[in-house]
């Protein structure tokens, strides 16, 4: 499955709660950066699409932030830990297949093992974020507790044992996104000009 076609200078793993707004978030720092130099990676997406095909779904609202995946989220997140078991880099390969800009951000790690993989290839370039909102914040962009989701790996497993390198509030009394996306900006425009260097 080696169709990689060239390595990443900056990995950004992005993880955090469900409406935190790591696809918010995401989404701004590839429009800062430009999607000639940054691509957005999201592990979720190879899932999706199988899943959707086995269950004859929706693909685009399951990849949207609507209500639509919330149904299906429990089921889906069963449906791809069996196969993570069998291989926990599963999707961390598939979502990066292709990916040919410098700067990569992975928009929706949700394991350790999710932040390993890319640390175990890419020891030099990666970096994690974190995107943080509160509950009240997160209930007011559709999300409400539910059992079984958000008390289980997928939304738990980066809670503890993981420094992150930044942590991004996505909060309306916040400093605003791109002060705190500031430094991170900076690092990724000094790895897309260094990789422009390298390959001239
Ligand atoms: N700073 C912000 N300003 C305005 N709207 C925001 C902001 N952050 C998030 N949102 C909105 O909140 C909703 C949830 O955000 P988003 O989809 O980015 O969260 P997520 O963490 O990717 O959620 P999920 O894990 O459910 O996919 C979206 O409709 C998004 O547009
Ligand atoms: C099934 C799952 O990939 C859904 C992710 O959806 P989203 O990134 O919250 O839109 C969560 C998981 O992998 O455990």
């Amino acid at each position: 499955m080696e169709d990689r076609v060239s390595e990443p200078s900056l990995v950004l793993v992005f993880s955090g709660k469900r409406k935190s707004g790591k696809d918010y978030v995401t989404e701004l720092i590839q429009k800062r950066l430009g999607s000639d130099v940054c691509c957005i990676l999201r592990l979720s997406g190879p899932l999706k699409e199988q899943y959707a095909q086995e269950h004859g779904l929706d693909l685009d609202q399951l990849m949207g932030p609507g209500p639509y995946k919330e149904q299906y989220r429990a089921d889906m997140i069963r449906w791809g830990e069996s196969r993570r078991r069998q291989d926990p880099g599963f999707f961390c390969r598939l979502a990066s297949r292709g990916a040919h800009q410098p700067v990569w951000v992975v928009s929706d790690a949700r394991r350790l093992s999710d932040l390993q993989w890319f640390q175990a290839e890419f020891p030099q370039q990666t970096r994690s974020v974190r995107v943080q909102s509160s509950e009240n914040t997160r209930s007011q962009r559709g999300w409400s507790f539910t059992a079984g989701v958000d008390d289980a790996e997928s939304e738990c497993g980066l809670d503890s044992g993981v420094e992150f390198d930044w942590n991004v509030i996505n909060e309306a009394d916040a400093p605003s996104l791109d002060e705190q996306l500031r430094p991170i900006l900076q690092l990724a425009a000094e790895a897309a000009s260094s990789s422009s260097v390298n390959r001239n």
